[in-house]
């Protein structure tokens, strides 16, 4: 009797172990059943996505997983195994809510079936704060398109691209014309409000596949994956006129210099990048508001 009562002692606090682990968890803790529905889930779980724990009880994963779809969440419990899988997606609170999630996923046989053991957590703050470092590392504060830094790796992307599909591209570089005359006769943030204004009106003329980047003070990239000399060439002139036909607002007309190149082959980004610096040097050298550019010839 003494030896039952001390078995029954022990299973009760190992128990009371469990059941502490399982509600005071951090992470969302849900058992699922193959057809997909719940078996069990822990407060937090239920906290995460906004229902109570009955009408937690009720759902499905398809209710709540808004990445994959009925088929594919019921293929997926059936070949998760003992072995587990990790996958992020997302999931959608009762509110309407998406949220990121982590989940860690296990097979296991219990009384005779197999349910999934699912850790779940939360990671839309960490996802937030790593898509606002990588638009701080990757962007420019004034003028919200790409950075130098970011430009160059977008650059050696596309040389790798042109020279596996033998395809080429064209870069134009430009840059505003007694730029600092204009910060002397309107202050700092004329000169930014130009700054701004000249990268929407560019923004505007080009394809959605090309990128601009800002280069370093009034000095712009463009990129034109796919596209060769004569078409960049009609780019910047389309570009060159369009900036020097627009009215700023309290300042008038301010003009910018081009310079286009197109990649030779097998040429690197170093090459490339002098190249088109050296074009729009020879525009400003023969009277600035004008395009020059490089046809690759020695
Ligand atoms: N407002 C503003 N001015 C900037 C910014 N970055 C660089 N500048 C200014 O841009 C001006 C560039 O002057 P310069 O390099 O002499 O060139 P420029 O006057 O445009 O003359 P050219 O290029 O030869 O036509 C300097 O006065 C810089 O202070 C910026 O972010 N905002």
């Amino acid at each position: 009797m003494e030896k039952e009562r001390k078995v029954e002692d022990l299973i009760s606090d190992e128990l009371a172990l469990w059941r502490i682990l399982f509600e005071q968890s951090r992470d969302g803790l849900v058992v699922l059943e193959m057809d997909g529905s719940v078996y069990r889930a822990n407060q937090r779980y239920s906290d995460m996505l906004g229902y109570s724990p009955e009408e937690t009880a009720k759902l499905h994963v398809w209710d709540w997983d808004i990445q994959f779809s009925k088929e594919e969440i019921l293929e997926l419990l059936r070949v998760v195994d003992t072995s587990g899988a990790h996958i992020e997606t997302q999931q959608r609170r009762k509110d309407g809510k998406i949220i990121d999630v982590e989940l860690s996923n296990n097979g296991a046989f219990y009384k005779g079936k197999k349910l999934i053991f699912c850790i779940v957590r939360d990671v839309t703050e960490r996802k937030r704060i790593e898509e606002k470092i990588h638009r701080l590392a990757t962007t420019d504060g004034l003028t919200g398109i790409v950075n130098r830094q970011e430009f160059n790796r977008i650059l050696e992307d596309e040389l790798i691209r042109s020279s596996r599909y033998g395809t080429t591209l064209s870069l134009i570089m430009y840059d505003l014309d007694h730029f600092k005359d204009i910060n002397d006769h309107f202050g700092h943030d004329g000169g930014d409000r130009v700054l701004r204004t000249v990268v929407g009106l560019v923004n505007d003329s080009i394809r959605s596949s090309d990128v601009q980047a800002r280069w370093g003070g009034e000095e712009f990239m463009v990129l034109l994956p796919q596209s060769g000399l004569a078409a960049a060439e009609r780019v910047a002139d389309k570009l060159c006129e369009t900036i020097a036909q627009h009215q700023f607002a309290g300042i008038g007309a301010v003009t910018a210099s081009f310079g286009v190149v197109e990649l030779k082959p097998g040429e690197n980004s170093d090459s490339l990048e002098k190249r088109v610096d050296d074009a729009l040097y020879r525009a400003k050298a023969r009277g600035r508001n004008r395009v020059e550019s490089d046809d690759g010839g020695p």
